[in-house]
């Protein structure tokens, strides 16, 4: 479970201002879906809220604390699946997952995290080192380990690129449950379509801002790349 309140976030690279003062809170159980044109800022706010970055001025509280205040704690609570998947190319899906267990003190036994490797449709990949695997097959030993870990908050960085259209309905079937059981998931896309089939509320980052997702298509279309 995990209660977010973010206020008044600043983020940029250089004299390039990202972030200009995002407000951003989210439930136990929500779905947030982070919308906007390449270059507005989705990535670099999923990576403030993964506290990757840490931003000059705002506050971010995870269940009231700031985590700032203990930032080990804040990221133990966390798991994110980014563009790089952060897999040991020379083990395998079970060893990158024992050593992923092991790092966050998670205790699973290997039963446990070869059954998280099974149930995303990689039952016969076990033992081969990730390093021959697809990109689609990447991503689902990365999102084993959400599974295994069933963190409180949960941030998705484009989690349907490279999946077939079985992992789409499997990753959606998955997020349905995490939701439902209380964890909360903010998802960046570029494709309303691929998330239709969970509950969510629509957000666009524009202009440094982050806005509920009301703007019509027309004004999107006049928006322009954000790129420096
Ligand atoms: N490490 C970095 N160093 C310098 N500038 C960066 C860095 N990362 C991102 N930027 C710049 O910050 C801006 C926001 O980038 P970001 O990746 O957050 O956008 P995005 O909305 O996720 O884009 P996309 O939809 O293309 O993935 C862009 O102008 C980008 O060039």
């Amino acid at each position: 479970m995990a209660r977010l309140e973010v206020e008044n976030i600043h983020y940029g690279f250089g004299r390039h201002k990202v972030l200009k003062g995002i407000d951003l809170t989210a439930e136990d159980g929500e779905c947030l879906v982070l919308f906007g044109v390449n270059g507005a800022g989705k990535s670099t706010l999923l990576n403030i809220l993964a506290l990757r970055y840490r931003p000059k001025r705002g506050s971010y509280r995870l269940n009231g604390q700031e985590v700032w205040d203990n930032p080990d704690y804040s990221r133990s609570q966390i798991v994110t699946i980014a563009h790089h998947s952060h897999l040991y190319g020379h083990l395998t899906p079970v060893e990158n997952l024992q050593f992923f267990s092991a790092m966050r003190d998670l205790e699973r036994t290997d039963e446990q995290i070869k059954q998280c490797v099974r149930d995303v449709g990689l039952s016969r990949f076990l033992h081969r080192p990730v390093k021959g695997f697809s990109a689609g097959m990447r991503k689902r030993v990365a999102l084993a380990r959400v599974l295994l870990a069933n963190p409180p908050l949960l941030l998705l960085d484009e989690p349907y690129s490279a999946l077939d259209h079985q992992g789409v309905q499997w990753l959606n079937k998955i997020l349905n449950a995490y939701i439902k059981e209380g964890g909360t998931l903010i998802i960046v896309t570029h494709d309303p379509d691929r998330v239709a089939a969970l509950p969510y509320r629509a957000l666009r980052v524009s202009k440094g801002l982050l806005l509920a997702d009301t703007v019509d298509a027309d004004f999107r279309e006049e928006e322009e790349m954000q790129v420096c």
